[in-house]
């Protein structure tokens, strides 16, 4: 294909063809409603769908500026000719998400930052083609639904929740190649991670796939989030089972007893809202794949809206202030988050969040810590104690994964429960004594019962990683470790 194929020329076009440019005004579009529950008029004014951002709309918002900037993780694509003709295509494509979900979920995440809210964020590291079946995405939904009703027992307060699903598809990586001296797995948004040369080659097309597949992960939660997946009775019954079958059941046993009782009571009293049935889920993933979150990037109401995701976040590797990734995030309008490891200090920390929120807007950042258990009470309150002196307005979230990671002497890449929930208590004994609010958790799991981090109930053992090793990329807590989690934070929210 030549860039000036149909397609490119398409996707040049101001607006979404016969929709937003039409004469005549187009036929109401039918009622969208995820779950919110509120009316947005503006859906039915024809002129307020989002328009596709034209060269002259991109030169107005900036939102090619990164391309001059230094980046990092830059994949290897061998013809960027080709790239250009992808993301024309996806250019022209319906986006993942709509804009008043994104502006939802950014006043969702306000409660959070105000301290009225708790946010629970998780999925896999690394999303594949091969795995997005109904199956695992309903899998990690449903543990995420889990965990999100044991939070908000604990912390009495709602959940918002956010899944790393539907577009998390690229991967950072410490080096160019992996151990067998192959070019590095970077994600399927990039490559394969089948061990030949051949299919390490990053292939551009593999970003159409990644927006396919991204499409159908959202299209089915959307269906099924609706339809009885998030019932609070049946989520609450999963629990029961988790209690029951634990090893650790007695330990979780009194806090899930109250749920119960807490059901019960609600079910006694006839209390039955909407709310009870359905739920929310957001989606997110690491914008480390510019092209493709620029592609599908939509200007409504005066802002460019990247409609890859409701949220998008910024990774520990690609945190340069001057750089690519955080210049494009700062030009669009959705909720934002930003990894901070050990190296980022409390200057720093400021200035990216006055670039990353110049409006210091409450919902509009998340500032994801990762010091690593070891870290995490010395490293994190000089950066709390700055930001708030310098009146940012931030959820502070915590990642306990990318700080633990190790390899264990089976040669696999793993992490330990225990740390992981060490770097959790001090988070949360950090946020005590500086008095913040300790916003939210960030974790990679998944629904299914395999073995990549050692520990929890089940006593996962080193020489067991092998037994059910899945993972693209970084080792997940299993089903049972993730809810043993939640019960635990449970318990630190309580106190
Ligand atoms: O998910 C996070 C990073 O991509 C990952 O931890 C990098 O892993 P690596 O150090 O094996 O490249
Ligand atoms: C790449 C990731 O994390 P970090 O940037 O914190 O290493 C991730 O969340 O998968
Ligand atoms: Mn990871």
């Amino acid at each position: 294909m030549s860039p000036s194929a149909p397609v490119c020329r398409a996707a040049r076009r101001r607006s979404i063809p016969g929709i937003a440019k039409s004469a005549s005004p187009p036929p109401s579009p039918p009622a969208y409603d995820i779950g919110v529950n509120r009316q947005w008029h503006d859906l039915r004014n024809p002129g307020l769908v989002p328009v596709i951002a034209d060269e002259e709309e991109a030169e107005r918002y900036q939102l090619d500026a990164w391309r001059d900037l230094p980046r990092e993780q830059v994949p290897p694509w061998p013809d960027y000719a080709e790239v250009e003709e992808v993301t024309g295509v996806l250019a022209a494509v319906p986006p993942i998400v709509a804009p008043y979900e994104v502006d939802h979920l950014r006043e969702r995440l306000a409660e959070v930052c105000e301290g009225r809210a708790f946010l629970m964020q998780g999925g896999d590291c690394a999303e594949t083609f091969i795995d997005n079946t109904e199956h695992h995405v309903l899998a990690n939904m449903r543990t995420l639904l889990q965990m999100a009703v044991v939070l908000t027992y604990g912390a009495s307060l709602p959940v918002v929740k956010v899944g790393r699903v539907a577009g998390q598809y690229s991967k950072p990586r410490s080096a160019a190649t992996d151990s067998l001296g192959l070019p590095v797995y970077r994600g399927d948004m990039f490559n394969s991670l089948e061990a030949t040369e051949e299919a390490r080659v990053c292939d551009p097309q593999r970003m159409i796939r990644a927006y396919a597949n991204s499409a159908a992960a959202m299209n089915m939660l959307r269906a099924y989030l609706r339809g009885g997946l998030a019932d609070l009775m049946a989520v609450h019954d999963w629990n029961k089972d988790f209690v029951r079958n634990s090893p650790a059941g007695e330990r979780y046993e009194a806090i899930g007893r109250e749920i119960d009782r807490a059901v019960r009571f609600m079910a006694a009293c006839g209390v039955d809202s909407e709310n009870l049935h359905t739920a929310e889920v957001f989606a997110s993933h690491e914008m480390l794949a510019i092209e493709y979150d620029r592609a599908l990037t939509r200007i409504f109401d005066g802002k460019a809206y990247a409609l890859s995701g409701h949220m998008l976040w910024n990774g520990e590797r690609t945190r340069q202030l001057n750089g690519a990734h955080i210049d494009f995030l700062s030009r669009v309008a959705n909720p934002v988050g930003c990894k901070i490891g050990p190296t980022a200090t409390p200057e720093w920390v400021v200035e990216m969040c006055q670039k990353l929120n110049p409006q210091n807007l409450p919902g509009k950042l998340v500032i994801i810590t990762r010091m690593g258990h070891k870290h995490v009470r010395t490293l994190l309150p000089p950066i709390i104690e700055k930001v708030e002196a310098a009146g940012c307005k931030v959820v502070w979230q915590c990642d306990p994964m990318h700080g633990n990671t190790y390899e264990s002497a089976s040669g696999y890449k793993t992490r330990a429960f225990d740390q992981v929930v060490d770097e959790v208590l001090g988070f949360f004994e950090v946020h005590r004594r500086t008095g913040t609010h300790p916003g939210g958790i960030h974790i990679e799991l998944t629904g299914e019962d395999v073995t990549e981090c050692v520990g929890g109930a089940q006593e996962i053992r080193d020489d067991q990683l092998s037994d059910r090793y899945e993972t693209a990329c970084d080792p997940r807590l299993n089903t049972q470790q993730s809810l043993e989690l939640a019960f635990l934070v449970a318990e630190m929210l309580r106190h």
